[in-house]
């Protein structure tokens, strides 16, 4: 079962960032081809079903996944990135993190009003994060019709925060 797969291959390295977080590792996934592109479908599938119209791809990790399920899809992928990093204007949001707080950003001109986006990230925490990335979505006018993770850590509840924007959580691997 690809779970099972995905929950093999994940490296749980204790204390990083801060002591008390265990920290998913999802690295050694990508030095596996042909897991990561295993993934990748497994994504597509469960996305078609929401005819979403872009991916929006949260810096660092959601780029891995982002942009490989645009490319499939043949929709355009859309960065979420860090504050300072985008070159043009920007819309910004400013959460809290499992471990600190961080202020998100998007270019403005990034997405159109009445688009249909799914937002992906590696992993589902607190959900400050995704979020965020929702926030940033619905102020521009367009829809979140989903969510995907690659994984979902559900005893933090994150899944509680992002309902609201959209109940289509795809998560391939809950622990
Ligand atoms: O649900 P949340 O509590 O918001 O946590 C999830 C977020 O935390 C991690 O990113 P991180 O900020 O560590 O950055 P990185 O992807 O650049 O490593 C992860 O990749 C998610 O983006
Ligand atoms: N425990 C964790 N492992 C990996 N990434 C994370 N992002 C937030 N919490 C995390």
């Amino acid at each position: 079962m690809l779970e099972d797969k995905i929950k093999g291959t994940i490296r749980d390295v204790i204390d990083f960032p801060k002591q008390g977080i265990v920290f998913k590792d999802i690295t050694p996934i990508l030095e596996n081809p042909e897991l990561t592109s295993e993934i990748t479908k497994a994504f597509v599938s469960k996305s078609e079903v929401l005819k979403p119209d872009a991916i929006i791809g949260i810096e660092s990790r959601g780029f891995f996944w982002g942009l490989l399920i645009a490319q499939a899809m043949d929709i355009p992928f859309i960065p979420v990135r860090k504050k300072g990093k985008l070159p043009y204007k920007t819309i910004s949001y400013k959460y809290d993190l499992e471990y600190g707080s961080a202020e998100i950003e998007m270019h403005e001109d990034a997405l159109s009003k009445g688009m249909n986006v799914i937002v992906h990230d590696d992993l589902l925490a607190t959900g400050g994060t995704a979020m965020a990335a929702a926030q940033l979505v619905k102020s521009q006018g367009a829809n979140v019709v989903g969510f995907s993770f690659l994984v979902n850590l559900t005893f933090l509840d994150g899944e509680q925060k992002i309902a609201p924007f959209s109940n289509n959580i795809i998560s391939l691997v809950n622990y």
